[in-house]
């Protein structure tokens, strides 16, 4: 049977410091005239994915591209065709997004998009853009529960906007009374929590949802009910099972030598880039990282870190 041909495209997330981004409506003269989508079009022939994202950005919208970090891939069959999305986070340009194919714009918050309606493979992506770029996870037993919630609502002052209560040392009982305050304290400042490996825990404290293990991400069938669910990989495989699963997002880890697990192996950031490069879900970097590793990890295709100790 001949492979139907995959059609490849870059697309444009433009994000402003604000955390807005620019939607385009189509014209009248394409397919899907009228729905919203991220500025962008298809790859030429001998042009790579990043070479067509500039191009398309100046000749639809006048701009320069300073800045763009690899991020998303998603495939998606439309009736009129199979589509090979390439998104790009801009976050750097010269010159004013200026129409220059008569399309109409909107800058648009990830909570709050306004327009409609947006081309049927974008909304997982509208998702993903409600993802921080930090996500931080407990470390309560190891500093006690007081110490731990003090730092967590400065954290919370400070910005943090998504957390992981992970706490492999504490009794049931302690472990639902902790995630109850985290939650509370989390919500209170907008935040969202996931707790590590406990679906019906989750539900019970009022979490968002669910971080799962690498070994609950074998077993399981289905995506847990929950209104986020992440899971923890360390390889490939095991980020292909999360896609499939239906997982909102995933940690990838661990990047470097960590004080945990000395000695073990690590994957380095080519194995990391190799591994989330062509994720249809945003990766976190996991594993000996620093907040001054935000950008590196931009680079190497991740959506952002994940930090334990370094967090708080
Ligand atoms: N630009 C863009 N295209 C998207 C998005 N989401 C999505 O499914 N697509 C699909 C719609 C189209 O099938 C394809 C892009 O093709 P296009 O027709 O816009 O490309 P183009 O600007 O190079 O058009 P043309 O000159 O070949 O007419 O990708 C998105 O967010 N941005």
């Amino acid at each position: 049977m001949q492979q139907a041909k995959v059609v490849e495209v870059s697309a444009a997330v433009l994000q402003r410091p604000d955390g807005s981004f620019l939607l385009a409506q189509r014209p009248s003269d394409k397919i899907w005239a009228g729905y919203w989508e991220f500025p962008g079009g298809k790859v030429e022939p001998g042009e790579t994915a990043h070479h067509a994202l500039v191009r398309e950005l100046r000749e639809e919208l006048g701009i320069e591209v300073k800045t763009a970090y690899p991020w998303l891939t998603r495939v998606f069959t439309y009736p009129h065709a199979t589509v090979r999305l390439n998104f790009f986070r801009v976050t750097a340009w010269s010159g004013e997004p200026h129409p220059h194919e008569g399309q109409q714009f909107s800058w648009q918050h990830p909570t709050e998009v306004s327009v409609a309606p947006v081309l049927p493979a974008n909304a997982p992506i509208l998702r993903a853009l409600e993802l921080p770029s930090l996500y931080a996870i407990s470390n309560a037993a190891e500093v006690g529960v007081e110490e731990f919630l003090r730092r967590l609502e400065a954290a919370l002052l400070n910005g943090l906007r998504l957390v992981q209560v992970r706490e492999k040392n504490l009794s049931r009982n302690e472990l639902r009374e902790l995630a109850q305050r985290v939650a509370a304290l989390a919500h209170a400042h907008g935040a969202k929590v996931l707790l590590n490996g406990d679906v019906a825990l989750a539900q019970e404290v009022g979490a968002d949802g669910v971080q799962l293990t690498a070994a609950q991400l074998v077993e399981l069938r289905e995506r847990p009910d929950a209104e986020w669910c992440a899971a923890s990989c360390h390889n490939m495989e095991e980020l292909r099972r999360a896609e499939a699963l239906g997982c909102d997002f995933a940690l990838l880890s661990p990047v470097m030598p960590t004080k945990s697990h000395p000695g073990a192996p690590h994957l380095g950031w080519e194995k990391f880039t190799a591994i989330a490069a062509g994720s249809s879900i945003p990766v976190y970097a996991l594993g000996g990282l620093t907040h001054d590793d935000m950008q590196t990890a931009w680079q190497h295709g991740a959506h952002g870190l994940a930090l334990l100790r370094q967090a708080w």
